[in-house]
């Protein structure tokens, strides 16, 4: 079914109540994500600001080799996909570099890495 489908009008009354349930979870789910994200992106703001004032690089490679490897370990305890787990931080971190670099003054994009790329240098294999 299409994602703009509405639900079959002859649908099970009990299977459509269970639906909107579980929706309600997924809902809460996602307004944590977004509130976790601002809170994330208020922190990496302030080392924006701090890089910026002392000269230090945007990026930090060997930082995030760190926390994917970190992360990628907590997705597999967690039964969700280490390879997906580190695609979605590569894409915030990415953001976080655009952010960093523009606090700076720089040009919009990191040299060398597009919005929502993967690190220039990844030894990490995916699985
Ligand atoms: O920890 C830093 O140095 C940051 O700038 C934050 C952050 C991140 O979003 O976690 C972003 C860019 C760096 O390459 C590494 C980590």
């Amino acid at each position: 079914m299409a994602a703009h489908e509405e639900l079959p009008a002859d649908a099970d009354a009990a299977a459509i109540e269970q639906l909107h349930s579980i929706r309600e979870s997924i809902d809460n789910i996602d307004a944590a994500l977004i509130h976790l994200l601002a809170e994330r992106f208020k922190f990496t703001q302030s080392v924006g600001r701090l890089k910026a004032a002392h000269g230090l690089p945007a990026a930090d490679p060997a930082r995030e080799l760190m926390q994917i490897d970190r992360l990628r370990g907590l997705a597999e305890e967690a039964h969700l996909d280490p390879a997906f787990a580190e695609k979605f931080l590569n894409f915030i971190i990415a953001e976080v570099i655009h952010h960093h670099v523009k606090i700076a003054g720089g040009p919009a994009v990191a040299p060398g890495r597009a919005a929502g790329a993967a690190p220039a240098v990844s030894p990490i294999v995916a699985s």
